[in-house]
């Protein structure tokens, strides 16, 4: 890699990317997705669907959400503008770190991104007003096979930096994880 370098995080197949910046007197370029050099840390689809959201108010949360196999995704997620509390949650069945999380935080300063494989409910809080966020996904987006986890799990137990102030009426309502739940089948 050498425009990436990528960490390795403490749940397998889970990685934070940090993208190099070259700067000149202009300003400067960073590459945002090379499948190239992605390919290394797992990425070996092309990209299906690139999304970009604006998420206006200091503290908003969203997520915590993944798609239901066959249609499981790997997604590359980097803040454009702002900074967040970036949370990805191990929902793989038999993944020895199963309903484990962990947590960055991405910003437009520290140019770093995380890379999260299938199996993986995400979500984010907002550390900032007017946070752009860029998602890169290895599948198309498809509503009938959406799942979510509500953020406020007692078994996840997720610690989230600042008071909720903004969350949609979908993920209000997001279900608990039920005790009879053995994880996602990648
Ligand atoms: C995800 C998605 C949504 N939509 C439509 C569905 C709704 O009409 C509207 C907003 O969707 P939603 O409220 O699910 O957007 P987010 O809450 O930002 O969802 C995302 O945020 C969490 C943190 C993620 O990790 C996922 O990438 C994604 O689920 O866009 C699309 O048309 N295409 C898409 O790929």
């Amino acid at each position: 890699m050498n425009r990436f370098t990528a960490t390795s995080l403490s749940l397998a197949g889970l990685y934070l990317i940090q993208r190099q910046k070259l700067g000149d007197s202009r300003g400067f370029l960073t590459r945002l997705f090379c499948v190239e050099e992605l390919r290394t840390v797992g990425w070996i689809n092309s990209i299906a669907q690139l999304n970009h959201t604006l998420t206006i108010k200091r503290g908003t949360l969203r997520g915590l959400h993944f798609q239901h196999p066959p249609h499981g995704e790997m997604k590359l997620v980097s803040c454009l503008r702002g900074e967040v509390w970036d949370v990805a949650v191990d929902l793989r069945k038999g993944s020895p770190t199963f309903l484990q999380w962990h947590a960055e935080i991405l910003s437009e300063e520290n140019n770093r991104a995380m890379l999260i494989p299938r199996g993986f409910a995400h979500g984010f809080q907002t550390l900032s007003d007017n946070v752009e966020m860029l998602y890169c996904h290895t599948e198309a987006y498809r509503a009938s096979f959406e799942g979510g986890v509500n953020f406020h799990d007692k078994k996840l137990e997720i610690s989230w930096p600042l008071e909720v102030t903004e969350l949609s009426p979908r993920d209000q309502n997001l279900p608990m994880l039920e005790d009879r739940f053995e994880g996602l089948v990648i």
